[in-house]
């Protein structure tokens, strides 16, 4: 038996690193700026712990594009490159020097803010070059050298002169490419990655990164005006956010950043990918689907986790550990953050309703933990507006009234106050009390927290009549003669033989109430919004016609003039018209139906 270590050829892998390492091409200056990045804080660290006794100077990171010469050049004042570790670093591919120091420093504290892990990023430089130079000067007693390689595997290199310690890494940009010698192009890719970096960065003598972003400071050095300004900074177009939680995490893994809650109202606006993810200040990607959890993606923010590698892949992603953990403790914060106003500033938590309420209500429905949280805070406001209620509360105020023969509560909602105006002054009069369900996920909200919240039940107001939205009543007395009960029934049955759908039931309910009430079943309503909320308009449910009940109040004054109307045409009519009053006011009278209300009006009108 034979046992070895595989080889790999140099020549194979040059060809494969150009062209497939990384499948955007931009990236190599976020590889090329964070590397000069890294010698910087290497140097920084040196000096720290009194290795570099020298002077630092301005550490700034210069970027140059020279369109005539097409080159771009990165240059930096970091600790530089001896011969020899050039050889070590750049011709031995993927032995990385970053490693290696973190390694050595690691127990001086130091070492953790070094980017590289790989040994990789420098190749990323041929992916857009056709030449590559190096020319660095150590900070330690050194000559300086330059380096040259064309992408084949041979390179050279030789002594140099240059006036100072760092590097200048010079790329010679091939024809394929010569999109990065646009000024515009370069600029805007140094904002992407390197907006907040910590170093200063200067692309042609102006600084386009700002090296201590709010994140990287302790919360008790920020003021919320800090807050507020870093948002502004970050979404320059956007409304102020509402509150904003600051990460700052440091075991099992580490993880600083700022999340902020935006103002979003009802409507559910599609702004995801609004989180941004860095690793040590270097932007990843706004991708972060797999760690921030999905009922989250509407915040706002920044993420920054050297825990995460740069080029992360979502396979990779899903699979990590640490992104679990992570995902679970930015939930954790949200809820505690909410817990937080909710019983210090109640005032401040309804305020605010309006735009969590969304938030809280889909994180209750997808995660478990989030709900056993959240299910403490989680307000329904009258439809009067300005007051809400927790279960609890709501509770209290409620059952003596609104509790139904099986002993549930029943909790009546509104999803459109305006709409359905007449339905909930009905309640009202009765003395129930209305809540408003009106966001977009409010119908699958209440479908899975009836399940959760025991003995609880949800009913629409315009489910049924007032009288029987806690319970179905028996009829109460009808001052209408059997005779005159049949002979209206005959008429509103005729005038609505065109839709079965409709059923009509007579019932004595108090004169000054509707003489005519629809409503809509709760189940087959609820079935129908959520075949059409989650796309299946074709469903078995979305076809069918809506279940409509048609109260007529036989105690209505009006069916006493109905009745003695000795037109039979005119009657006919006057039914017709009470009939459709009441669909219009559910939106139920719609195209020819609509305006065959309007031509009978009025001719009922005339004299
Ligand atoms: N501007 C620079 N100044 C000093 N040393 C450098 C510079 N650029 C690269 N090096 C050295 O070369 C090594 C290899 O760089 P390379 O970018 O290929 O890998 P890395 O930064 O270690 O890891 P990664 O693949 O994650 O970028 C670095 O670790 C560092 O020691």
């Amino acid at each position: 038996m034979q046992k070895g270590a595989i080889r790999v050829q140099t020549e194979n892998i040059f060809p494969i690193i150009k062209k497939f390492l990384y499948s955007d091409h931009e990236i190599f200056i976020r590889e090329l700026v964070s590397n000069a990045v890294d010698a910087t804080q290497k140097l920084k660290t040196l000096a720290s712990v009194g290795e570099f006794k020298g002077e630092l100077g301005e550490l700034d990171i210069t970027v140059k594009v020279d369109k005539e010469n097409k080159t771009i050049t990165i240059s930096d004042r970091g600790i530089g490159m001896t011969a020899e570790e050039v050889d070590k670093y750049i011709n031995q591919v993927a032995f990385s020097g970053a490693e290696e120091f973190v390694n050595k420093y690691k127990d001086q504290g130091n070492g953790a803010n070094i980017i590289g892990h790989f040994g990789l990023g420098f190749y990323s430089s041929f992916m857009i070059s056709d030449k590559v130079e190096i020319i660095s000067k150590s900070w330690k007693d050194a000559p300086a050298v330059r380096w040259e390689c064309d992408g084949s595997p041979e390179y050279q290199l030789e002594e140099t002169t240059r006036a100072d310690r760092g590097t200048d890494i010079v790329m010679y940009v091939n024809e394929d490419s010569l999109e990065f010698l646009e000024d515009g192009r370069v600029r805007s890719i140094l904002e992407k990655f390197c907006r907040f970096l910590p170093v200063p960065i200067k692309f042609h003598d102006e600084q386009i990164n700002n090296p201590t972003p709010a994140w990287t400071k302790k919360p008790s050095e920020l003021t919320t005006e800090d807050y507020q300004n870093f948002y502004k900074e970050l979404y320059p177009f956007s409304e102020p956010p509402l509150f904003w939680i600051h990460l700052n995490v440091d075991y099992p893994f580490n993880l600083t950043g700022i999340l902020y809650f935006p103002a979003i109202k009802k409507t559910y606006e599609m702004q995801k990918d609004k989180i941004n993810l860095y690793s040590n200040q270097v932007y990843v990607t706004d991708e972060v689907k797999d760690i921030v959890p999905e009922f989250l993606m509407l915040l706002h923010g920044v993420i920054d986790s050297p825990d995460i590698p740069l080029n992360v892949s979502r396979s990779y992603l899903q699979g990590d550990p640490n992104v679990r953990k992570i995902n679970a403790h930015i939930t954790k914060k949200v809820a505690d953050k909410l817990d937080e106003i909710f019983r210090n500033d109640r005032k401040s938590f309804e305020e605010k309703w309006e735009h969590t309420g969304l938030f809280v209500k889909y994180g209750m429905m997808t995660d478990d933990k989030f709900y056993e949280k959240a299910n403490k805070f989680l307000v329904m406001e009258d439809v009067d507006g300005g007051t809400f209620y927790t279960l609890d509360e709501l509770r209290n105020e409620t059952q003596a009234l609104q509790t139904n023969k099986e002993g549930k509560l029943v909790i009546i909602y509104s999803t459109n106050p305006v709409q359905q105006d007449s339905y909930v002054w009905a309640a009202k009069s009765k003395g129930y009390k209305v809540v408003k369900m009106e966001t977009l996920v409010d119908a699958a909200f209440i479908n899975t927290i009836e399940q959760k919240w025991d003995n609880v039940q949800f009913t629409r107001v315009d489910a049924d009549i007032a009288d029987n939205l806690i319970d179905a009543n028996e009829n109460k007395d009808s001052v209408l003669t059997e005779e005159q009960t049949t002979k209206l029934k005959d008429i509103f049955t005729f005038q609505l033989q065109s839709q079965p759908n409709i059923k009509v039931d007579f019932k004595g309910l108090a004169a000054d109430a509707q003489p005519v009430i629809v409503t809509r079943s709760e189940f087959m309503r609820r079935m129908k919004d959520m075949a059409a909320v989650s796309g299946q308009a074709n469903s078995w449910y979305s076809q069918l016609p809506d279940e409509i009940t048609m109260t007529v109040n036989a105690n209505h004054p009006i069916y006493q003039d109905i009745l003695k109307e000795a037109d039979g045409g005119r009657q006919q009519k006057l039914v017709r018209n009470l009939a459709d009053l009441a669909l219009l006011s559910q939106h139920l009278l719609t195209g020819a139906d609509l305006t065959a209300f309007v031509h009978r009006s009025v001719e009922l009108l005339k004299v």
